[in-house]
């Protein structure tokens, strides 16, 4: 230690005498980096040092990485850590930005930055959001590189907490700007993000503010300004409503509304609190009341703008409420064939009010199952277990297609009002990174496909493309290889993949989890990314990402993919009092991913698809798995982003940790690596 104190101070002494007038070193600091990390001091050490700050400072002086003569994985590490001990959180790699999350605000978003930007070109201003904001808007004007006009969209990742969703509030608030207009349209599209965020995030252990959902936002321009605005969703996690584990939270708007909800309100609503709910008396909380209050009341008034009626705001806080009273509803054991009994009356009484439904009705649909084959009605009574799972889907499904009908309204309300063939569109993809926990199941695995799909769409443009570019201009490069990930796309979507076996499994009525996974081991154990696995009490297999090695445990799979609503339950919300639930029980509302922005006729890129595009949009013949409309749904994004010219936005969580902020290297390495 002795040792390593003087040579710092002989090197700081060293430095201290070595660089010139513009504050810039002498030397290749590398050198004194090296120096430093061969004498075991750690980077933050380094980094607290005030006069070592000058030296760091001089590492990250490059804001666009590309341009170094040698970058590897540990030259990156080094260069953003110094960028971001200095508050520059923002850095390109050609095209790509990179952005590390400061968890903490650096002021750097206020009108003025925003103006500075407004004008400026990317090169002549420091790397930052806004920046890209304006590159990507002036693209699609043909206002840069002297390009035609064309639509663009923009990618950003990340894991969770990395700053996914902040990023993308950046984006459009700056579009916004850019395009000079105070509309009202373009407050509504504003307004959107509160009206999401409520029904739509929850609190987690990695972040308090965490959106359960993924997303692409269209916007879409005609002149230059703003005429309309699309929202798709992708996979809201629905089961967060019934369930949470420890250190996270139910979906933001219950706290919402506990705190924010009057008196009159909670009568009518017959609203009790947080505690006296299955649902939610065991989330974790951190906020105060009063923030909540104030987040309720940003809500009715983002609701106001965007356009929801007060007899549609009243009708979700009942269902809300409904849903609530729902989860509370418990069941007594049953004596031999009887039907379980309902335990807690009052809530069932409560529920069945709120949902505008009979009470006996719903006892009905949570105690057994009604089915008609061939003009025979058969009867099967739940037991406990199974009248607890019926309450919980009856929770699910509702939640799920309130916040699709919420969506939806936001897309009627945003609509332009007319469609032009010489439209535009500027997409910003949000969506969940690639997840890889303790136990995995059916929900990671879509959004690991996800991930996937955006991997090859990700190669495809900075690779594939990119060398097929030099080659037709006959420019000069040494190949680049990279790792394809077409043949794990091929181990889901293919004719016999992952996806058509969970298919043909649930149709089939002997299907269980274990025959499903027995079929996997039969049909795939032969391709390189497919890992059969040693028996286990729950079945399982395990697969080699391009992000790692993910083992899924299948349990619930085919009951997950298959997501039947009871025909009893179904005919029983259709016939609700309450028109809301009617609406959306009845309604055709439109799924994820069935958008069909027909793409104003312009050239298009010379992309190769990456993946064969859906020919139509899903039947309502023939209900779709879950599995396969989520294929769907992905692949008519990927269409949707090739039409457009990407751009790349990754961002990174310095730090495993919820709350600090500082930057852990080997973290780090593991997101940029
Ligand atoms: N540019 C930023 N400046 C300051 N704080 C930020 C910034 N970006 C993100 N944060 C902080 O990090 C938190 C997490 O960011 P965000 O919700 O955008 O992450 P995410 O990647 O969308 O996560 P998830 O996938 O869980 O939704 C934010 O609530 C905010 O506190």
């Amino acid at each position: 230690m002795r040792f390593n104190a003087i040579l710092l101070t002989t090197m700081q002494y060293w430095y201290n005498h070595n660089y010139n007038a513009k504050g810039k070193l002498n030397h290749n600091s590398n050198i004194l980096l090296t120096f430093y990390k061969l004498q075991g001091f750690s980077c933050s050490n380094m980094a607290h040092n005030p006069r070592l700050s000058y030296c760091w400072r001089d590492v990250g002086a490059t804001d666009n990485l590309a341009e170094l003569s040698k970058l590897d994985e540990n030259r990156i590490l080094i260069e953003l850590k110094a960028r971001y001990l200095n508050d520059e959180i923002y850095t390109y790699v050609g095209d790509i930005l990179i952005a590390v999350n400061p968890l903490k605000d650096l002021h750097i978003y206020g009108k003025k930055t925003a103006l500075a930007y407004k004008n400026a070109k990317l090169s002549e201003q420091p790397p930052h959001i806004y920046a890209t904001a304006s590159h990507v808007y002036k693209c699609m004007l043909g206002v840069e590189y002297d390009a035609d006009p064309h639509s663009q969209c923009i990618v950003i990742s990340g894991e969770s907490g990395a700053g996914k969703t902040e990023s993308t509030k950046l984006v459009v608030k700056q579009i916004i700007e850019l395009c000079n207009g105070n509309t009202q349209l373009e407050q509504q599209i504003l307004q959107v993000n509160p009206l999401l965020e409520a029904f739509g995030n929850a609190k987690t252990v990695i972040n308090e503010n965490s959106s359960r959902f993924g997303k692409y936002i269209q916007l879409l321009f005609h002149s230059g300004k703003v005429v309309g605005a699309k929202i798709s969703e992708y996979l809201l996690e629905k089961s967060r409503v019934v369930h949470q584990n420890a250190g996270d939270a139910n979906f933001h708007i219950f706290n919402y509304m506990f705190a924010g909800c009057s008196e009159e309100q909670r009568q009518t609503f017959k609203l009790g609190s947080r505690e006296n709910y299955r649902y939610t008396k065991s989330c974790d909380q951190t906020a105060d009341a009063t923030f909540y209050q104030n987040k309720f009341e940003q809500l009715q008034n983002a609701m106001d703008l965007v356009g929801f009626s007060e007899e549609e705001q009243d009708d979700l806080l009942a269902v809300l409420s409904g849903v609530l009273s729902v989860g509370n509803v418990d069941f007594a054991d049953k004596v031999s064939s009887e039907r379980v009994g309902v335990s807690q009356v009052d809530d069932l009484a409560a529920a069945a009010h709120l949902f505008g439904v009979k009470p006996t009705d719903l006892q009905e649909c949570l105690t057994r199952l009604t089915n008609s084959t061939r003009g025979e009605q058969i009867i099967i009574n739940f037991s406990r277990t199974q009248a607890e799972d019926a309450r919980d889907a009856v929770a699910k499904v509702i939640y799920g297609r309130l916040f699709s009908w919420i969506v939806n309204k936001i897309n009627q309300r945003l609509s332009p009002d007319q469609r032009s063939i010489d439209q535009l569109e500027i997409g910003i993809l949000d969506i969940f990174g690639f997840e890889n926990f303790a136990s995995n199941s059916f929900e990671q695995a879509c959004i690991n496909l996800a991930n996937e799909h955006l991997q090859y769409f990700f190669n495809e443009h900075i690779f594939s493309l990119e060398q097929e570019e030099y080659k037709s201009e006959g420019i000069k490069w040494s190949h680049i290889s990279y790792s394809d990930n077409q043949p794990l796309l091929d181990l889901f979507l293919k004719k016999m993949g992952i996806l058509a076996l969970l298919d043909e499994e649930s149709h089939f009525p002997q299907g269980t989890d274990a025959s499903f996974v027995d079929k996997l081991n039969k049909n795939l154990s032969s391709h390189e990314c497919y890992k059969k696995q040693r028996a286990a009490r729950t079945p399982r297999f395990a697969i080699q990402h391009y992000a790692g090695h993910v083992t899924y445990d299948v349990k619930n799979w085919l009951e997950k993919n298959r997501d039947t609503i009871p025909p009893s339950l179904m005919s029983m919300l259709k016939q609700s009092s309450n028109l809301l639930l009617r609406t959306i029980f009845k309604g055709n509302i439109t799924r994820t991913g069935t958008l069909a922005l027909q793409n104003r006729t312009r050239k298009s890129v010379t992309a190769k698809q990456p993946i064969r595009p859906s020919t139509s949009a899903p039947s309502n013949s023939k209900k779709l798995t879950v599995g396969t409309q989520f294929k769907n749904s992905l692949q008519e994004l990927i269409r949707q982003m090739s039409k457009a010219n990407p751009h790349f936005i990754r961002c990174l969580k310095p730090n495993a940790s919820r709350l600090a902020g500082e930057f852990d290297d080997k973290y780090i390495l593991s997101q940029v690596s």
